[in-house]
């Protein structure tokens, strides 16, 4: 999904010529000495950059009636499907109109992988692992940026201005690997209970747990299963008060991820850089060096989720983050100040900015990153799940769309602000975090209200009296 956005930013001259030549002609005609802050700012990139989360968004609540009625598979099906063929039409585009075509199919794809691919792992996972398995899914996303500004930073050598076809159709691939993939999968015991299936339930749940007696665990699941066959509607249910604290988090920790400021990194690294005064080449590969960063720390947080628990990597993460933004505001202040005008800039201060980055984006890989999708998916019960991921998906899209739409006029007008408003963000989150997040490491997601009613904050939504609470159906 990465290519999309990123090849515009690479390769964007004879992009931008083709499709956007208005933007064209202003990128053409900035000079050296013009405020560097506000050198990108242009609604026009930012709207195509964005755009396609707003496809994104809507999808995602369609797919909560798929992944409920048709399963998690099917769900991830559509998905690669749409994906896969949004690449092709953009990377033959012509005009605009088809590029916007193919970028609200892109969005479909993300959306309907969003929503079913979190549920999936968290459903099929041994109780203990999780939260490593589940980040598998954030994993493949930084492997999906690594693999995309590597694609970008040789199609940008391609003589003749036609390397972005290459990076925007490239997406194609893991598309396609994505939608062939699904047909060696079968769907999670849960979503087949869901749909009635008993017999194939159990020889599924058999089968990824690697042992034939699995009674204790397939009960439990029937009797979720049950208890979310009584539920008609669960978006009407999930704003009863008893899912009040889960469905609080189901909203704010999306926003909260995007909050961290991360994207701006992901979209508009090279940019960042260039405007710091980067060359091209210089540009491409730290957003390289950042992606392989991302990578690396998603893989220390598979490592240590389930040991230290989602909460530890949150608040460290944070506070990660914080130093960083503060370093990175007090370095690009010191050099730009709000004329926006650095003259030369010394090479320490290239290499501070550069590692502050790479530590504040490891900060975020191995917390905010993975955990934004881990958490959410493990803390609702089965009648709510899929629209409760749904949620959070949107929540995901809108404020992925609203950072990408107005990183470029933030830079413009708040100039090295803009890291202080993410650090304050950052702060915020983190003692929310700290004050109202119970820790779900190791519970069975079929038990998880259990750790809601102990909370200090939470009880009192969980009436004790009746002894179903915990199917969380009060
Ligand atoms: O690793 C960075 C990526 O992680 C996310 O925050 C969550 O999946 C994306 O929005 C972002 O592009």
């Amino acid at each position: 999904m990465i290519l999309v956005f990123q090849v515009v930013l690479h390769q964007w001259i004879f992009f931008l010529e083709k499709f956007f030549p208005k933007v064209y002609r202003k990128e053409i005609s900035v000079k050296p000495s013009d405020d560097q802050y506000c050198k990108f700012d242009s609604q026009t990139l930012t709207l195509f950059t964005s755009s396609l989360y707003l496809a994104a968004l809507l999808s995602s609540m369609t797919a909560s009636r798929i992944t409920r009625g048709l399963g998690r598979r099917m769900t991830m099906m559509f998905g690669g499907l749409f994906f896969a063929i949004g690449a092709v039409i953009n990377g033959f585009a012509e005009n605009v109109l088809t590029l916007i075509i193919g970028r609200v199919l892109l969005g479909f794809g993300i959306g309907f992988a969003n929503q079913s691919v979190p549920i999936y792992l968290s459903e099929i996972a041994p109780f203990k692992y999780r939260g490593a398995l589940n980040i598998m899914f954030q994993l493949s996303i930084t492997i999906g940026i690594l693999v995309a500004n590597l694609l970008n930073y040789f199609t940008a050598k391609i003589e003749g201005g036609w390397g972005w076809r290459l990076s925007l159709g490239g997406a194609v691939v893991p598309g396609l690997v994505f939608f062939l993939g699904c047909f060696f999968l079968t769907d999670s015991p849960n979503s087949l209970l869901e749909r009635d299936k008993f017999k194939e339930a159990k020889v599924q749940l058999q089968k990824i747990r690697g042992i034939d007696n699995v009674e204790e665990e397939f009960n439990d699941l029937a009797k979720a299963s049950e208890a979310a066959k009584l539920v008609q509607n669960p978006w009407k249910e999930i704003l009863t008060r008893k899912y009040r604290p889960q469905l609080i988090f189901a909203i704010l920790i999306p926003l909260f991820q995007q909050l961290t400021g991360m994207n701006v990194f992901v979209f508009y690294a090279s940019v960042l850089f260039k405007s710091m005064g980067f060359g091209n080449n210089a540009s491409l590969m730290s957003a390289l060096i950042t992606s392989i960063v991302n990578f690396c720390a998603t893989l220390v947080s598979i490592a240590t989720v389930d040991k230290y628990g989602r909460r530890t990597l949150f608040l460290e993460g944070g506070l990660q983050m914080l130093l960083c933004q503060l370093v990175m505001t007090v370095s690009i202040a010191s050099k730009f100040g709000t004329s926006g005008n650095p003259g030369e800039l010394p090479l320490w201060f290239s290499m501070l900015v550069v590692i502050a980055m790479c530590v504040y984006i490891a900060g975020f890989a191995w917390s905010w990153g993975p955990l934004g999708w881990l958490v959410p998916s493990e803390i609702f019960p089965l009648e709510i799940r899929s629209a409760a991921q749904s949620i959070t998906v949107a929540v995901n899209m809108i404020f992925t769309f609203c950072i990408a739409q107005v990183f470029t006029t933030m830079l413009c007008n708040l100039k090295f602000g803009l890291f202080i408003f993410f650090a304050v963000c950052v702060v915020g989150m983190s003692i929310f975090i700290y004050k109202f997040l119970p820790e779900t490491k190791g519970v069975p997601i079929e038990e998880m209200t259990i750790v809601w009613k102990k909370h200090p904050r939470w009880s009192k939504y969980f009436v004790e009296k009746d002894s179903s609470f915990e199917m969380g159906k009060i």
